[in-house]
């Protein structure tokens, strides 16, 4: 009996300036898999040595350059490793993906997480296996090991999240090579290996309430930059000065997003960070006075402004004047020749969805 279903998982945006690995929202731009499994069309997918056939939509982002092999491409491998943590080898024979992607990529928009996320249920939906999205997202920090934006992509809304303390038979799991977690992309023989299964319950995390009038607007640069390198610029250690710093703003943010009205005196100094964004300044021209380009009192409406995750798109968060808001940022980095597209954007409350249909 042929079988089809809808996944559809936002866009996120993480560390919101204070809450480095820690706070992130869902972004109602979504990552939509079509999913379709026949096995009367088995020959038009057995090109693919695990029996799927995956297609990007002409307009998504990323169509030129994705891989479309499915032990290379995110998506279809993180569902290959969840399938083989599971004692299934491969799609069964059929599988057609066809991917909606406007997450644009490498610009600190999530666009890995939600990845990971559609790659993850994508395992669960074709194995018929049935886990929680509790259960699902211990699999998704196998890959991606930063809480922050896998919660929100998977629960939505505006999440703080943490990983449990791990034991080290736990820890030595999860810290096996990511190249030893999802299958390598090789021409060669499925080595019947079953990849480590994740620890139960890794992740916790708390739903925050949003002022639903906030709205997001993000100032999205036309340069990538990979998180691994963003992460690779932050130091060892920190003063308990700017933990400090961090820890009391972390504090008042979470809660001073949920008041009405919002209080940009208390929002705008709560987003400041001292843990990650004065790092990452070497990696994104103009980064620190283009954070301090806008200000409530220069825009009103203005509440807060940070950059997105590892950049290098910045996050602005308002409830008016957005386009002049967009347009200050963009002439800034203009300076610095770089050219930038925005988007406004609401929060994805709901977090990822699968429809059968
Ligand atoms: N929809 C997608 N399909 C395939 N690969 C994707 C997709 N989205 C993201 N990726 C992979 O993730 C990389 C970007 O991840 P990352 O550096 O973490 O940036 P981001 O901030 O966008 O998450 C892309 O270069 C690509 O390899
Ligand atoms: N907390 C992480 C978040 C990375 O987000 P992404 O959207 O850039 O993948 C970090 O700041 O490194």
């Amino acid at each position: 009996m042929p079988r089809s279903f809808h996944i559809s998982v936002p866009a996120s945006s993480a560390n919101i300036g204070p809450g480095y690995d820690v706070l992130g929202i869902g972004l109602a731009l979504f990552l939509e898999l079509d999913v379709t499994i026949d096995s009367k069309v088995a020959s038009e997918t057995n090109e693919d040595r695990n029996n799927c056939k995956l297609t990007y939509s002409e307009d998504s982002e990323g169509f030129a350059t994705v891989p479309l092999k499915s032990d290379e491409n995110l998506i279809t491998r993180t569902a290959l490793y969840v399938l083989r943590c599971n004692n299934i080898r491969s799609f069964p024979s059929g599988t057609k993906v066809h991917v909606k992607n406007p997450i644009p990529l490498g610009r600190g928009l999530g666009s890995s997480g939600a990845a990971v996320v559609a790659g993850v249920i994508l395992g669960n939906e074709v194995g018929q296996l049935g886990f929680t999205k509790q259960r699902l997202l211990d699999y998704c920090l196998m890959i991606e090991r930063h809480p922050d934006n896998i919660t929100a992509a998977m629960m939505g809304g505006f999440v703080g999240s943490f990983l449990r303390d791990l034991t080290p038979a736990e820890i030595e799991r999860r810290e096996i090579p990511l190249s030893e977690v999802l299958p390598e992309p090789s021409g060669g023989e499925d080595t019947g290996l079953v990849p480590p299964l994740p620890p139960t319950d890794i992740g916790r995390h708390v739903k925050y309430n949003w002022n639903k009038d906030i709205k997001c607007i993000a100032i999205i640069p036309d340069f990538e930059v990979s998180t691994a390198d963003s992460r690779g610029v932050l130091p060892q250690a920190y003063t308990s000065k700017d933990l400090v710093f961090n820890l009391q703003r972390l504090a008042v943010l979470t809660t001073a997003l949920t008041q009405s009205p919002p209080n940009p005196d208390l929002i705008y100094p709560a987003m400041q960070d001292r843990v990650h964004q004065p790092y990452r300044k070497t990696l994104i021209p103009g980064l620190t006075e283009i954070l301090s380009s806008v200000t409530p009192s220069t825009y009103p409406g203005l509440l807060g402004i940070c950059l997105s995750g590892a950049g290098p798109t910045i996050l602005a968060l308002a409830i008016d004047n957005f386009e002049d808001i967009a347009q200050e940022i963009m002439n800034r980095f203009s300076k610095k020749q770089v050219t930038c597209r925005w988007k406004l954007l609401d929060l994805a409350y709901e977090g990822a969805q699968v429809s059968h249909t």
